[in-house]
């Protein structure tokens, strides 16, 4: 039984301009101690789809449909109690923004301990002792300094350590992070990504990443999800993801991707923009902006299938890879190839690619496995791909 499983999610918002679909019909799961990421563009409903896991959407939006089940108990059917201890015991999210998580009348370490109160985890001495240690955990230089400082005298980076202490604090099994590192400096985010990785081995602790940075989670990810308006387009191990992408949208995110080698000024990105979620296209919601477009995905919805038989996917089965687009279903007439160029830190190309007119992905550095971080080269250096984050958006 994975961790986590989520079949059939969907969420809405009821607004003035109608009903915004903004998760519709997603599943997927997360196994004990892995990294998991739901990458997307701003709106694609990365931040609503992990709200819902803890039941944390509020009104007008509504869960109105599907299952969440962690460790295979129901999480939509908890009663209040259950959700408080659910909630930080089991599982706890840490937000992009730290100012809107610690509180600036509260020290640090206040909210930390109180955080271990509310949920029975530790009190007085030993409550600020574990305080410490989880501070020393996130890398804070000085964790007895930040344990008394109130928030506005932490710099970005530290702040954000600290509130990922404060959501490790109660031990969950999934720590959730919405957009972590947006807004930090590249060698700060180069820095924390490594932490978290340190963290998920050595506490066992399942991390569900939401970005829209590509190389973030080829940086520290085990498994990731394309979301597209609101859908799974994708899913697929990093790597698969990385070297050979199914879905000409993430072909189209990852060409977005700055790399070691990479001689473009400009780098292109998917073009246009994601789609009103109040009227979704018809067919398949990408095929307005998909280069790849014929008659039948203006018409006819993909199913998410496993690439290797070309079957939708069960539920509650964890796909190798899996794609939401009609080549994968026999539909197209044209096939599909992308062009994977993959350019090592010495800028030697090695080309594996069935080639194909237009391919949109050439060069994913940030794939590759070396251990090698940005913090390791000049933040500002073009060619590290350090600043992705803010190109990519
Ligand atoms: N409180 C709300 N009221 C109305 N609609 C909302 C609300 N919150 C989210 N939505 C809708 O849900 C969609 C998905 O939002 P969500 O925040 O999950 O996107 P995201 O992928 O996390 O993007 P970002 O990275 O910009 O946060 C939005 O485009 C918006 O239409």
């Amino acid at each position: 039984m994975a961790l986590l499983e989520v079949d059939d999610l969907t969420v809405q918002f009821y607004t003035e301009d109608g009903v915004v679909r903004a998760v519709d019909g997603f599943s997927y799961e997360i196994e004990r101690g892995e990294t998991f990421a739901i990458v997307g563009e701003s709106g694609a409903g990365k931040s609503v789809a992990s709200l819902s896991l803890l039941r944390l959407i509020e009104r007008p939006g509504e869960i109105v449909d599907g299952e969440i089940r962690f460790r295979g108990r129901d999480v939509l059917g908890f009663s209040q109690d259950e959700l408080r201890q659910f909630r930080g015991n089991d599982a706890a999210i840490a937000f992009q923004n730290p100012e809107a998580m610690l509180d600036p009348v509260y020290t640090v370490g206040e909210q930390i301990v109180e955080t271990m109160r509310a949920h029975d985890i530790a009190t007085g001495e030993a409550a600020r002792d574990r305080a410490i240690s989880l501070l020393e955990r996130v890398d804070i230089a000085d964790p007895e300094s930040a344990y008394t400082d109130y928030p506005h005298e932490l710099s970005g980076g530290m702040a954000q350590r600290a509130v990922i202490a404060t959501a490790l604090s109660c031990d969950p099994d999934l720590l959730i992070l919405d957009e972590p590192t947006t807004g930090l400096d590249v060698t700060i985010q180069a820095q924390l990504l490594e932490t978290l990785t340190d963290l998920a081995e050595t506490f066992d602790t399942a991390i569900q990443l939401v970005t829209h940075d590509l190389g973030v989670v080829a940086d520290c990810c085990d498994r990731a999800l394309v979301m597209y308006a609101g859908r799974a387009v994708e899913r697929a191990p990093v790597e698969e993801l990385f070297y050979d992408p199914s879905h000409p949208y993430t072909a189209g995110l990852l060409a977005s991707i700055p790399r070691i080698g990479d001689g473009r000024d400009r780098l292109p990105a998917v073009p246009g923009s994601p789609p009103d979620l109040v009227q979704v296209p018809t067919g398949c919601r990408f095929h307005p902006r998909c280069p790849y477009a014929e008659d039948v995905c203006a018409t006819r919805d993909p199913k998410l299938v496993e690439l290797e038989t070309g079957n939708p996917v069960p539920d509650g089965r964890r796909p190798d890879h899996a794609s939401a687009c009609h080549e994968h279903t026999g539909n197209l007439e044209g096939g599909l190839d992308y062009e994977v160029r993959i350019v090592d830190d010495r800028g030697n190309d090695s080309t594996d690619s069935s080639g194909q007119d237009g391919a949109v992905s050439d060069g994913l550095d940030g794939a590759e496995s070396d251990g090698q971080t940005d913090d390791e080269t000049a933040p500002d250096d073009p060619e590290t791909g350090g600043d992705h984050g803010e190109r990519s958006r």
